[in-house]
């Protein structure tokens, strides 16, 4: 089975399966952190996949709460914790203040009912008051030249860019009903054939957002050749895409080629005979392999998105990323870069080889999603993150849930340590075979496994969609990592929380991540905004490498001892019953043998 088909179905928890379970493990009290009008306000505030369910009309506090969370987060500034040195805007289409309408909405049930219908039918704007009061609502930044206006309705953008049906059937069938703010302002700009940067969080509907007007302007297949190349850093990620273009693709019969060994070597023919695709997803690797063996022509492609672009952008990846540009030869090239968060280095590279490219940030510059309770957990030491996480699962967790550490040995600790402690617990990483990745995530999707441990593997682009708690069990090495990682918890609108433990060796950089939860409208202690900031330097060599952390084990040497002593007697026992009684000879193995930890269940 498809690891990331199964993915796309997202992680439910089977309650009715492991009602005993449940009822051991169940959290004591709603654990968001924020009081409930400060949660009602803010999701209500933040809820543009209107997912949440009408509530009873807002007390006046939280109409305060969420004009305070407004311009909390209107005045924030919007860069990232490398990005001080301040961005060069053409055209700043965000206005600040119009929370009058706001107001407005949440006392009217009804008419907001009638005004959404209203708003699905209208095209256009009225004046471009209108459209800076509508940009600055859903919290849309746009920087750039003539940039196309955004959309308001699928139903909006079927009629003004005379979409295909079959587009308009599948988003229907998709159950979408409402697009989401990068998919308003970044679909008209594609379907203009300009180039873009779109920043937005994570979980925000980035993929249907290249994926729908590619579609559209391809109109149909044809035999000439890719004409669209999306990029993905995992091959994980490609087939998530992959899956969602099928999707979103049915009633067309449109090529489609995720470039793997086998569909490689299939392009190995001679080039009339190669099968013809009109869309290609690969990772970097493969594709530049292909490319150096001469089985791919790409001088056709009119489309080239790079998902997870600062990612693809980076050392490691750059020189593929750029070999890619070069064999894409089209003097008309429309280039797309997507992901939630572009540091500013990555946006002025980026901005070198793009056409007068407009840029779009939705919400705060690499900033968190606004729907995740983001927490700090002082651990003081490694012995002290095992302490708190069995505390944690003690005081009742609510699964699914995703553990990230920072390297495959110490998930393998980590999930050695937890398998003891009565929780369905299950542990990915690039180790694990396909088959037991697949067989892992679907349980995980079923609600067999409650608890996952999981490596920088499972950080980027993954659509679990109910994941309810994710823990940073060792501290992220960047800012990026930490909003992907996190990231993997309150998608599509609905609420999610993550736990970030940090140790004393961590402190240095710990203001990064305050500054996240800054803006993303999380409550920070002042000890932690006054904090200082990780020099270049500091941040460089984390970046480069995790800090050394001592194993993850709670066992003593003396029952380590013990219990190697115990299996040294059973293994000379065995040798002895197998070579008829003598007395086997002393082994020196009990010295080599790691701790007496159990082997690692597949
Ligand atoms: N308009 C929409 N209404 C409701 N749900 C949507 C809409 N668009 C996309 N989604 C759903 O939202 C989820 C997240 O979408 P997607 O994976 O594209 O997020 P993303 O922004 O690319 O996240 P990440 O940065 O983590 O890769 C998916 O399950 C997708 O089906």
């Amino acid at each position: 089975m498809d690891l990331f088909r199964m993915l796309g179905g997202g992680a439910r928890f089977d309650k009715k399966r492991f009602k005993d379970d449940i009822e051991v493990f169940q959290p004591k009290a709603a654990s968001t952190g924020l009081n409930a009008d400060a949660e009602a306000a803010l999701s209500t505030e933040l809820d543009f996949f209107k997912n949440k369910k009408p509530a009873a009309k807002k007390a006046p506090v939280a109409k305060k709460l969420v004009k305070k969370a407004k311009s909390d987060s209107e005045s924030g500034s919007d860069d990232d914790d490398e990005d001080d040195s301040g961005e060069s805007s053409g055209e700043d289409q965000t206005h600040e203040g119009d929370d009058e309408s706001q107001d407005e909405d949440s006392d009217e049930e009804d008419s907001e009912e009638d005004e959404q219908e209203d708003e699905e039918e209208s095209i256009g704007f009225d004046s471009t008051e209108q459209l800076s009061l509508f940009r600055s609502h859903l919290k849309i930044k746009v920087y750039g030249t003539d940039i196309p206006n955004p959309f308001r309705s699928f139903n909006g953008l079927a009629k003004q860019y005379k979409l295909e049906p079959y587009l308009e059937r599948n988003i229907l069938a998709s159950g979408f009903k409402k697009p989401t703010p990068i998919q308003m302002q970044a679909i008209p700009i594609i379907l203009h054939g300009r180039d873009v940067m779109a920043m937005a969080p994570t979980g925000s509907g980035k993929t249907m957002a290249f994926v729908l007007p590619i579609l559209h302007d391809l109109k149909g297949p044809e035999k000439v050749g890719y004409r669209a190349v999306i990029i993905s850093p995992t091959r994980e990620l490609a087939t998530q895409i992959f899956n969602q273009i099928k999707k979103l693709s049915v009633g067309r019969k449109f090529k489609i080629c995720m470039l793997t060994k086998a569909t490689a070597a299939t392009q190995g023919q001679a080039p009339h005979l190669r099968q013809k695709y009109d869309i290609l997803i690969s990772t970097p690797l493969r594709l530049v392999h292909a490319i150096q063996q001469e089985k791919m022509e790409l001088g056709h492609v009119r489309h080239l998105i790079l998902d997870e672009a600062d990612k693809l952008l980076e050392q490691g990846f750059l020189e593929q990323t750029d070999e890619i540009f070069a064999a894409c030869s089209h003097p008309s090239l429309q280039k797309s870069l997507f992901s939630a968060t572009l540091p500013s280095g990555v946006e002025a590279l980026a901005s070198t080889f793009m056409r007068s490219p407009i840029r779009i940030v939705i919400g705060s510059k690499n900033a968190a999603t606004e729907t995740i309770n983001q927490k700090l957990v002082y651990c003081g030491s490694e012995e002290g993150k095992l302490i708190a996480i069995r505390q944690l699962i003690q005081g009742g967790l609510k699964p699914p849930v995703l553990i990230f550490v920072q390297s495959i040995e110490r998930a393998k600790e980590l999930f050695h340590e937890l398998i003891y402690d009565g929780i369905h617990v299950d542990v990915i990483h690039s180790e694990r075979t396909k088959a037991q990745r697949d067989k892992i995530v679907e349980s995980f999707r079923q609600g067999k496994v409650w608890v996952l441990i999981a490596t920088e593997l499972m950080a980027r682009g993954v659509d679990f969609k109910g994941v309810n708690l994710v823990i940073n069990y060792d501290f992220p090495q960047t800012v990026q990592s930490y909003i992907h990682r996190i990231g993997r918890t309150g998608r599509a609108g609905r609420s999610g929380e993550a736990v970030t433990y940090f140790t004393n060796e961590d402190q240095t950089y710990l203001k990064s991540i305050v500054n996240v939860m800054r803006e993303s409208g999380c409550e920070v202690a002042d000890w932690m905004l006054a904090m200082k900031k990780p020099s270049k330097n500091e941040k460089k060599n984390l970046r480069k490498m995790p800090l050394g952390r001592s194993t993850i084990n709670t066992m003593s040497s003396y029952d380590k001892k013990k219990i190697a002593h115990k299996r040294d007697i059973i293994a000379n026992s065995k040798k002895r019953k197998a070579s008829g009684g003598a007395p086997a000879p002393a082994n020196g193995t009990d010295k080599r043998r790691k701790a007496a930890a159990p082997a690692e269940s597949s």
